[in-house]
């Protein structure tokens, strides 16, 4: 997406063709930083670490991966244990293992000395059929805005919350839940976006709020505890999120918050939507709650925040005694019953097996 004068995605090959240059989303919204990715370690540490996130952009992250790990060693015994390795990295997002299932299904037939060049441009092709899935995620989400839209005095913003990142930061390019508001946009419908901050790592504050900037979007922060009131006072029409994870039955795992989202927009009848695409669909899980590892993340992410300084110094601070410990869950899952749809490149399915499979048959 636009980044001043010029056009982004979060991720893309050197000139040389055996690297990645990323954004790395650490920095943001005060810097914005490029930075190469050139061995498997590297590559890792930037998943892990939350340079890049989002799980679309976390498998595409991986793909690449295996790629470079290819070119210094194309052996099956280095192509599974890079399989291992990146896989560690983090348990929940499931892109993560689509992605490595797909490149070692695709590089094991092949004779080593071809698989980094064909590595590298499957995880291309990865990258391309994602902003795919999202312009297509956009325009079946654009349809339920313009209902909205059309219920509304001419004129009136259709209100939407979504929570944490589901931007394009989070993905190759357009997002999956800011996919539908970007379209809106550029087809006139006012709309105004109500960012969660989303802790603990705020990445509604400081990622999400830098694309509603970047893209002109009017946009309002509110903390994670306001949604409920917001909703209670008729102030929110629908929300929209991302997600890690969704199972066959259309159970939903997103970042820590998500679910008290959807208790709050139940109760107030506001729609609850969810934009994925499928490769965020888990077949092989049914019960969200029970079965999604759920990532628990560092006490430090909770007790320590990153700001800007009046004097423009990008640091961390304690919020909190030293000598309280925090416990730091990343995700929750949304029970199927909570989700008004589910929004795919395929369209809008509703929250069950009956619906993905509809869309998405065996
Ligand atoms: C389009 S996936 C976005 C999804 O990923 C985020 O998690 P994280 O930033 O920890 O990778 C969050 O759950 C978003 O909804």
């Amino acid at each position: 997406m636009k980044v001043g004068d010029r056009h982004y995605r979060t991720i893309w090959p050197t000139s040389d063709g055996r690297a990645i240059e990323i954004i790395d989303q650490r920095w943001l919204p005060h810097e914005f930083r490029v930075v190469p990715l050139s061995t498997v370690d590297e590559v890792a540490t930037a998943i892990r670490d939350m340079w890049v996130r989002g799980a679309p952009l976390i498998g595409v992250t991986a793909a690449y991966g295996v790629a470079i790990a290819m070119l210094g060693d194309p052996s099956d015994a280095a192509l599974d244990s890079t399989w291992d390795y990146l896989h560690e990295t983090r348990p929940t997002a499931i892109n993560l293992r689509w992605a490595l299932d797909d490149m070692r299904n695709l590089l094991r037939p092949l004779p080593p000395a071809e698989r980094a060049d064909a590595a590298f441009a499957r995880a291309a092709e990865i990258a391309e059929e994602d902003v795919e899935l999202n312009r297509s995620i956009g325009r079946h989400g654009l349809t339920i805005i313009r209902q909205i839209a059309a219920s509304k005095p001419e004129g009136e913003p259709v209100r939407i919350l979504t929570h944490c990142n589901a931007g394009w930061l989070a993905t190759v390019d357009y997002g999956t839940a800011t996919a539908p508001i970007y379209l809106a946009l550029e087809e006139g419908i006012p709309v105004h976006v109500y960012v969660d901050e989303t802790r603990p790592r705020n990445q509604g504050a400081q990622l999400t709020a830098w694309e509603m900037v970047g893209q002109e979007v009017p946009h309002t922060l509110v903390v994670d505890n306001a949604g409920g009131h917001l909703m209670q006072h008729g102030l929110i029409d629908m929300v929209i999120v991302g997600t890690d994870r969704t199972t066959r039955n259309g159970d939903v795992c997103n970042k820590i918050g998500t679910y008290l989202k959807a208790l709050a927009a139940r109760d107030n009848g506001v729609p609850f939507y969810v934009a994925l695409p499928s490769p965020t669909i888990d077949w092989t899980v049914g019960d969200g709650v029970a079965e999604i590892p759920i990532e628990e993340r560092s006490s430090d992410e909770v007790s320590l925040v990153w700001g800007r300084t009046a004097d423009g110094k990008v640091m961390q601070v304690r919020i909190s005694p030293d000598a309280t410990e925090a416990a730091n869950p990343a995700f929750d899952v949304t029970p199927a019953r909570l989700v008004t749809g589910l929004i795919t490149e395929r369209g809008i399915a509703e929250a069950s097996e009956t619906g993905l499979r509809g869309l998405f048959p065996r």
